[in-house]
């Protein structure tokens, strides 16, 4: 090869190698401390950090070091989940304020739990305040209406969340019940063997609820299909929550770790499962039933999306499962446990349901009606909110909560230190005490916005409808059939999984009345 060829190489390679190293120096160093510097001129403060780890040091040290030792049963003193879960953002809390700043990975996130903030979340219609970009939750969400932002979320949102307004969800009544009369058939037959008295791990019952739940809203009659795919989803939830956190280190993802291997196959599994559904339903040319699945399809193929239609279907289905499986099946079983914690509550339910149902399974108006029911499922929302962050991305340069916030910045809201905080709930904030909701969700707290478990603004939960429905058509069978009181097996360990889930499961002692 000619010399002056080479050396034109060489040259290029050079250039290429130093571009390289000079945009991977920016993300990494420089970019992180223009951002954190501009914040600080906006007063806001936060624990100092290091190189591409940024806090995740602190933040693992500080939740084993300070994690409140599990407590037995019926010794539960206080509610205060967010002392479990995130004793680190308790203690910046305490240290800084409602509004810090600290950091994943090399990712600057704004920690606001400051009242304007909350009434701004709620309010902003921005699409400059969008969802986080950083990809660590890739291999659940893809692209669907939890991980986007801007026209592309605003188009799912169109298709999905009207599929999931209270007319809908009112025609989904029976579908549920018929899940709740399988729980309770599953709970009488384990009584009958326990001889009088089951002793059970009552989340492992409320997990098969809420999935046989939606399974039927997603799949309808390819029931058998969509079981398949939901264990398979299941499987990666599995793989992926132990080494969530680490995924927030630059290029953890590509690496073909063991785990990540796990993820990918399971990935292209779940994708062939879900599109083996789609073509059967479109070869056997029969109109099938409008479940959440066919919604989906049809409105893929109408937004003439091309290529992206099979992401789309994929994702799209992946999020239903993801927003609404864990999330309901802990809400339900945290309420359980609420109360067998404390029967005089457990009493006053079951007393209003016996009043308004009279033996007969109660219509959408009835469960509405229900207010004491109401307020258990609330207070229970308010202190073990399943969903602990609402997050945010500014997507660019955004004035929030009166603070200007530069592009690229994460914006966290934490419910779980939101709902439990004395300032805004008073001193018995970790207390259980569902009277709180005697005037409804807006006379709770005195600062408006503050409770928040569906989320706010424009993202908010598209399936909060369906999920109080749920909950209530759940409970309203669980109650007028059993009695539930907490084994002394309980050990109380709120643990943050994808969920604030029950790190040992909630074990009751079950009864029938
Ligand atoms: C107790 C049960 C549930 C809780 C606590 C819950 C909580 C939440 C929260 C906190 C958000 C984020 C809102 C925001 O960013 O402002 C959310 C979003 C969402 N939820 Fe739920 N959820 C529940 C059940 C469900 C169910 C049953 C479904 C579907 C059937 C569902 C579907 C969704 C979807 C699709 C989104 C994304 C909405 C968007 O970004 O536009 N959720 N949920």
């Amino acid at each position: 090869m000619e010399p002056l060829l080479i050396n034109v190489l060489l040259t290029i390679l050079l250039l290429v190698s130093f571009s390289f190293l000079a945009s991977l120096f920016n993300a990494l160093v420089l970019e992180p401390k223009r951002l954190r510097s501009k914040l600080e001129k906006e007063g806001i403060k936060g624990p100092p950090h290091s190189f591409l780890l940024g806090n995740m040091w602190d933040l693992l040290s500080l939740k084993f070091k300070n994690s409140k030792r599990p407590q037995q049963g019926q010794q539960i003193l206080t509610h205060n989940c967010a002392a479990f879960v995130f004793p680190f953002l308790v203690k910046w809390r305490n240290q800084y304020g409602p509004s810090f700043v600290f950091s994943l990975g090399n990712l600057q996130i704004l920690h606001m739990n400051h009242p304007n903030a909350l009434k701004e979340l709620s309010t902003c219609t921005s699409f400059e305040l969008g969802r986080p970009t950083h990809h660590h939750y890739d291999a659940m969400l893809g692209e669907g209406i939890i991980a986007s932002s801007g026209r592309v979320w605003a188009r799912q949102r169109k298709i999905l969340a009207p599929e999931l307004f209270v007319d809908k969800v009112k025609g989904m009544r029976k579908l549920m019940e018929e899940s709740a009369f399988m729980v309770a058939n599953a709970l009488n037959e384990k009584i009958e063997k326990g001889g009088g008295v089951a002793e059970l791990k009552i989340d492992d019952y409320t997990r098969s609820f809420a999935g046989d739940v939606l399974l039927k809203a997603c799949f309808g009659t390819n029931y058998a299909q969509g079981k398949e795919i939901f264990l398979k989803l299941r499987d990666l939830q599995d793989v992926l929550a132990p080494v969530l956190l680490l995924q927030w280190i630059p290029g953890m993802r590509y690496l073909p770790t063991k785990s990540n291997r796990r993820i990918w196959r399971l990935e292209k599994e779940i994708k062939a499962l879900i599109l083996k559904v789609v073509k059967e339903r479109e070869e056997a040319k029969s109109n099938p039933e409008k479940d959440l699945l066919q919604i989906i399809v049809e409105s893929a193929e109408r937004s003439d999306l091309g290529q992206q239609t099979d992401s789309f279907i994929v994702d799209n289905c992946k999020n239903i499962y993801f927003a609404g499986y864990e999330t309901t099946s802990v809400s339900a079983a945290w309420t359980l446990m609420l109360l067998a914690l404390y029967p005089e509550w457990q009493d006053k339910v079951r007393a209003e349901i016996l009043e308004n149902c009279g033996g007969l399974l109660p219509d959408a108006d009835t469960l509405r009606r229900m207010k004491t029911l109401a307020m258990v499922i609330n207070e229970s929302l308010r202190l073990y909110s399943p969903a602990a962050i609402v997050p945010r991305e500014a997507l660019g340069d955004v004035k929030f909560g009166g603070i200007n916030v530069p592009k690229g910045v994460g914006v966290f809201v934490s419910l779980i230190t939101l709902h439990l905080d004395p300032d805004l709930w008073g001193p018995d904030a970790d207390k259980f005490i569902p009277e709180r909701f005697a005037d409804g969700i807006s006379g709770a707290c005195k600062v408006p916005y503050a409770y928040m478990p569906f989320g706010a603004g424009p993202h908010t939960c598209i399936g909060q409808h369906f999920a109080m429905m749920e909950l209530k058509i759940f409970l309203v069978h669980m109650l007028s059939n059993f009695a539930f009181t907490l084994s002394p097996k309980y050990i109380h360990s709120p643990f943050m999984n994808l969920v604030v889930e029950p790190e040992f499961g909630i074990d009751l002692l079950v009864t029938r009345l």
